[in-house]
């Protein structure tokens, strides 16, 4: 059984697209990411496969159960964590309280080591902390009672580079230990590092599902060669080879097999090579029509949420927006 089925998901805020006829599977143990730019639909996405919002049509499961049944979906919702794109937590409460409530509703067998690992002082009133240590008592939350299926909402938003390492790291612990994980993310190399597959969104249609791994591959290698003889630019214009510069060096992106490229490089005298993957932003350029997620997360324009910003966490559906 797929830790989570979707099938020709769609939902539409009144006349407004957020996601239509989306269907993929994650399955048990797989972290699985879904990228696209802002207003892509992740979210929307998300919220109406755990039951947070009623699909205009088409269904899911989580784990097995119905996200559209509210008491199967609730039921789900105690083996899930969810940490939600805005969380909207309450600021007058600490990270304390807040963490009980949550505990009291799903268990919290981590929450001590997470705490700690995070270093987040519980103690504070949610509205004196800051975005980022705000973002650490959501992910407490999502992580605490040890879930078999994490739906994650832009999780690195707002962490330091230490931070995301760590995050990076428990997520890495709780596939180990079985969990399965859904991910979104405008940041290109985060769902890389972090994915198995990587599904892309675009105006709310999956217009892609890949593995990492083939993106990869697809992407072809970066080369760059110095070479001891004049070279003909000529020579290097053949299949396989694109973005060809010829200088004091030449460098150019590689996607046909590698004994293709050494046949031709063995016509050379060659002083200098290096063969790196290129940027997966390449194979990416086939789905966003040149509005790439870039590495620092500036995707393209898109609308932002509107009436759907709710206090919500993997407890509680908070009603619908449609
Ligand atoms: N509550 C709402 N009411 C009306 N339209 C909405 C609502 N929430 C989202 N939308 C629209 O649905 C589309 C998808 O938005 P969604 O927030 O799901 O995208 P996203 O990929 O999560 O974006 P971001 O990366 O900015 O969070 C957008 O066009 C957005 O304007």
């Amino acid at each position: 059984m797929p830790a989570i089925e979707c099938r020709n998901l769609s939902k539409y805020y009144g006349d407004v697209r957020g996601i239509e006829d989306v269907s993929f599977a994650v399955e048990d143990g797989e972290v699985f990411g879904f990228l696209g730019p802002n207003g892509a639909g992740k979210t929307t996405a998300i919220r109406t496969m755990l039951g947070f919002l009623s699909p205009t049509s088409g269904g899911a499961t989580l784990l097995g159960h119905d996200a559209t049944d509210p008491v199967d979906s609730r039921r789900a919702r105690e083996r899930i964590g969810f940490l939600p794109g805005d969380p909207g937590l309450d600021r007058d409460r600490t990270a304390a309280a807040f963490l009980d409530h949550q505990a009291a509703l799903r268990g919290e067998s981590s929450r001590e080591d997470l705490v700690e690992r995070f270093g987040l002082d519980e103690s504070r009133r949610i509205g004196d902390l800051s975005r980022g240590n705000r973002q650490k008592v959501a992910l407490v939350a999502a992580f605490m009672h040890d879930p078999d299926l994490l739906l994650l909402d832009e999780p690195t938003s707002g962490l330091d580079p230490l931070l995301q390492e760590e995050f990076a790291a428990l997520v890495r612990e709780r596939v180990d230990d079985g969990a399965s994980v859904l991910l979104s993310s405008h940041v290109l190399g985060e769902v890389a590092a972090l994915c198995d597959r990587v599904g892309v969104l675009r105006q709310g249609h999956l217009v892609a599902v890949e593995s990492v791994s083939d993106l990869r591959s697809r992407g072809g290698k970066q080369v760059r060669v110095r070479i001891a003889e004049d070279v003909d630019r000529s020579d290097f214009e053949v299949r396989g080879i694109m973005n060809l510069r010829v200088g004091e060096t030449v460098s150019f992106t590689w996607t046909g097999e590698y004994d293709a490229l050494i046949d031709l490089l063995s016509r050379y005298t060659v002083r200098d090579l290096d063969v790196v993957d290129a940027p997966l932003e390449e194979a990416f350029m086939t789905f966003y029509d040149g509005d790439v997620p870039g590495p620092t997360g500036n995707g393209g324009a898109g609308g932002a949420p509107g009436d759907d910003a709710r206090s919500d966490t993997a407890a509680e559906p908070a009603g619908d927006a449609r």
